[in-house]
């Protein structure tokens, strides 16, 4: 990671959220209080603070992030042409390089967003689907490499991270995992995100408007503040705080998919991405993130023990899939609409 020594500090004087920090040594070796945490926050908050130092797969996600990090400032410095001879194709696939200004408007200012993307999927970089076009950065044998090391070891955090929580539930451990699997095609992808500095006129943008995100596990690395969550805090609910970046940590957030898949036991929080906070408002923003997400012929129905809830798993607000009487939907159609309404 770039240190968090050579940015603008995170201002003092704003909300955080004051979300778990877990380690990923401790999930590891089963540890039982840190496993009862990672059930709680995904109870409540829906995100958590994942520590990666002192394991191999922890530091090796840490410094593949960091390359990606440089990467992204490399990719998103050309000029708009050069991008979107590789933009994605809404409905059809979200692979692919994602404008500014293309993500529906959620917030009540209705303020369009000012993030771009690349998401590259899981599939092209391990051969699972045909690739298609990105960018010569992208593509370039050593960051191809780092990109597939980077996918496989995110997606074997996210798994942990699913077997922690079925376990936790009392449901069998591969509960979850099952519906995710690797080797399948699926939405899985990693996404390289920038935000140009704060602009003078707020009322112009907003980073990214708040929404949930549709898989299983999100993995995030950012390095400057302004995402932020809703409060929980009873003074304060629904509130907006920030989540601060801390160094050596992943920030992990459930997605709809585990909503669906426990009728509602599991949150995906609301989350969106404003200007950072203070100094750090001065600087461009890059975020590395890998989605897992169900793969496309799973069945998007609550797991064994959790049917009996019906009802309650309603995601995404407003969001409701359109399912034909007496069906249900598979991952990758469920995903397709999803994308549609979000319009990324
Ligand atoms: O950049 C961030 O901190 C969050 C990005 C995000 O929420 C997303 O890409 O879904
Ligand atoms: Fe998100």
């Amino acid at each position: 990671m770039p240190s968090l020594q050579d940015l603008p500090p995170f201002p003092s004087d704003v909300l955080t959220a004051p979300i778990a920090r877990i380690s990923l040594q401790s999930l590891l070796a089963s540890d039982p209080s840190s496993c009862a945490a990672t059930l709680e926050a995904c109870r409540t908050h829906g995100f958590f603070y994942l520590d990666l130092s002192s394991t191999p797969l922890g530091t090796s996600l840490l410094s593949a992030s960091t390359f990606l990090h440089e990467i992204s400032h490399n990719v998103f410095n050309h000029d708009l042409p050069y991008k979107t001879a590789h933009d994605l194709v809404k409905g059809v696939s979200l692979f692919g390089y994602k404008r500014a200004g293309t993500v529906k408007t959620t917030d009540p200012t209705l303020r369009p967003d000012s993030t771009e993307f690349f998401n590259i999927a899981k599939d092209h970089l391990h051969a699972i689907t045909p690739s298609r076009s990105y960018p010569a950065e992208i593509t370039a044998p050593e960051t191809w490499a780092l990109l597939q090391a980077f996918s496989r070891d995110a997606h074997e955090v996210g798994m942990l991270v699913l077997r922690v929580l079925a376990t936790q539930l009392g449901i069998l451990p591969a509960a979850f995992v099952s519906k995710n699997e690797f080797g399948q095609k699926s939405g899985d992808h990693v996404r390289l995100t920038h935000k140009p500095a704060r602009v003078p006129d707020p009322a112009a943008a907003l980073g990214l408007p708040s929404h949930t995100d549709f898989g299983s596990v999100t993995m995030l690395f950012n390095w400057l503040g302004g995402l932020q969550i809703q409060s929980h805090d009873p003074a304060r609910v629904g509130g907006w705080e920030f989540v601060k970046p801390v160094e050596d940590c992943a920030i992990i957030n459930l997605g709809d998919a585990m909503v669906t898949f426990t009728n509602g036991v599991l949150k995906s929080a609301k989350h969106r991405v404003v200007d950072a906070p203070g100094e750090q408002g001065r600087v461009d923003r890059y975020s590395v993130v890998y989605f897992v997400r169900p793969h496309d012929e799973a069945v998007m129905e609550a797991v064994q023990g959790f049917e009996h809830l019906g009802g309650k798993g309603r995601v995404a607000g407003k969001f409701e899939p359109k399912v034909p009487e007496g069906e249900v939907l598979r991952a990758g159609e469920w995903m397709r609409q999803r994308a549609v309404q979000m319009g990324s």
